[in-house]
């Protein structure tokens, strides 16, 4: 049980979160935060402004879920109340079920509250992620069936840094409750396990812990990749997969490498992790990022703020081409900067955002002759062939549709304009675009060669 001292409790989550976060980003978001009041299993913090608790809420949740772990916090429920606002606490009705402490014979952590946004409807599928996304709605829709087509046990999920591997694996766990709440479901990171086992060591009781794990139904364990290092962490780690897996309970991992490149993990974790099916995330295409800029704006944070407008979308979208956190990050920032300043979130502010987040000035639009430039060199085609050359010849044609696809992506340029670099009808084009959107669908080796092609294209 926790001590039930609001400032202790907050000292504890402070100190974590000030070895996680930036010390710029801690100054800013977090020491302006004062602990208010315990009540029940919820800690009410106070924070300055509605945008900083919109920052907090939607920027921070895995760094203060990290910092509650370690912190042996993890029942421990946040909420945040802008100052000066007497919000009434929430209904008993809507709390998560009690989570158990570290070390006890409970099940273990389900999902953490701040996770409350990752669910499966909540995920924007695009080309990049089509894959991934079949195989949890798979996993979702197949739970608990004698027979399926392909074992999807362990499920394991890869892809770079912030791409929604999280949002996805936590997504498939709640759908899974929501259809068997009878089942015992458990989201792990392996950084925590860690700590909590570092713990069961120095006190020579080792068994509640992998005995608490063994009882779940299924298990989600985020980020294996750092179990490189961690010699014990794999052992236990190995003998609970072993078990779960030998009681045909799910298991779905994620990774930011395939099982295969995963540096210092034992062969025969390798072998476990392999087992089922491997999908990887590749980041969202421009289109994809729109549309999840637009999905995060239906979040009930964004209500009563001043709508964001179309052409902030699209510059956001062409500024942040990695990772979905930053995307998010960005337009977070747009509406906060905008309240803050008391205006609507115009391009102007967007600008003005997007410079004090990366200190360089927007770059100028990118000349469309140097993206069918860069194309017909990637191609290894002429670039009089590549603009001009009536051909229906592959070597040509492909080339040339990706040249409209990038131009469309990159500059956004109109159909029409397009059509005349080429000589073309402006339904030609939208036709060509289409087809390299459906070939990038179906074709992953295709899809990552336009995709490389388009980021180095700055
Ligand atoms: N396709 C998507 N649709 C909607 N939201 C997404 C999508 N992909 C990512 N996000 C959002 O982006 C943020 C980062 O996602 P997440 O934490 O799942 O990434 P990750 O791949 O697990 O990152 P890391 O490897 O750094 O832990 C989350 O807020 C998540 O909701």
């Amino acid at each position: 049980m926790p001590t039930p001292d609001p400032d202790a409790l907050w000292e504890t989550i402070r100190q974590g979160l000030s070895k996680q976060l930036p010390e710029a980003s801690f100054r800013e978001w977090i020491v302006p935060c004062q602990p208010l009041r315990l009540e029940e299993d919820a800690l009410w913090i106070q924070v300055p402004s509605p945008a900083a608790k919109l920052w907090i809420e939607q920027q921070l949740p895995e760094e203060f879920n990290d910092a509650l772990a370690q912190g042996g916090l993890g029942d421990l429920r946040l909420v945040f109340q802008v100052s000066g606002t007497g919000t009434v606490a929430p209904k008993a009705a809507a709390r998560p079920a009690p989570l158990a402490s570290a070390g006890s014979s409970e099940p273990a952590v389900a999902f953490p509250h701040l996770f409350h946004r990752y669910t499966l409807d909540r995920f924007v599928v695009g080309p990049g992620s089509q894959l991934a996304f079949a195989a949890a709605k798979a996993v979702a829709d197949n739970y608990g069936k004698a027979a399926t087509p392909l074992n999807m046990n362990p499920l394991f999920i890869y892809g770079g840094a912030g791409l929604g591997k999280t949002h996805l694996m936590v997504g498939i766990g709640k759908e899974i409750q929501v259809r068997h709440p009878e089942l015992r479901v458990a989201y792990l990171k392996v950084d925590n396990f860690f700590n909590e086992l570092t713990v069961a060591i120095k006190a020579r009781n080792t068994e509640p812990m992998r005995k608490k794990y063994q009882q779940n139904d299924v298990l989600l364990l985020d980020d294996v990749q750092t179990l490189g290092k961690m010699e014990r962490t794999q052992e236990e780690i190995f003998y609970i997969l072993e078990y779960l897996l030998q009681h045909g309970k799910q298991i779905i991992l994620t990774s930011d490498k395939p099982p295969q490149r995963l540096e210092g993990c034992h062969e025969r974790l390798i072998t476990r992790f392999k087992w089922g099916l491997t999908a990887d995330i590749q980041p969202p295409d421009f289109e994809t990022r729109i549309a999840i800029l637009k999905k995060k704006l239906e979040d009930a944070d964004f209500k009563g703020l001043p709508s964001v407008p179309e052409d902030v979308l699209t510059f956001i979208a062409h500024k942040a081409k990695g990772s979905v956190r930053d995307l998010e990050g960005f337009l977070t920032r747009v509406i906060f900067q905008a309240s803050l300043i008391g205006v609507p979130p115009t391009l102007e502010v967007a600008h003005a955002a997007f410079q004090g987040q990366s200190g360089e000035e927007p770059t100028a639009a990118i000349p469309p002759e140097r993206i069918y430039r860069m194309t017909a060199e990637t191609f290894n085609v002429p670039f009089v062939d590549l603009m001009k050359k009536r051909s229906r010849q592959q070597t040509i044609m492909v080339p040339r549709q990706v040249a409209m696809y990038l131009a469309r992506e990159i500059a956004s340029l109109p159909f029409t304009d397009i059509g005349r670099s080429f000589n073309m009808h402006h339904s030609t084009v939208m036709n060509a675009i289409d087809s390299v959107k459906q070939r990038m669908t179906r074709d992953q080796e295709f899809h990552r060669m336009v995709q490389a092609l388009l980021n180095s294209i700055h």
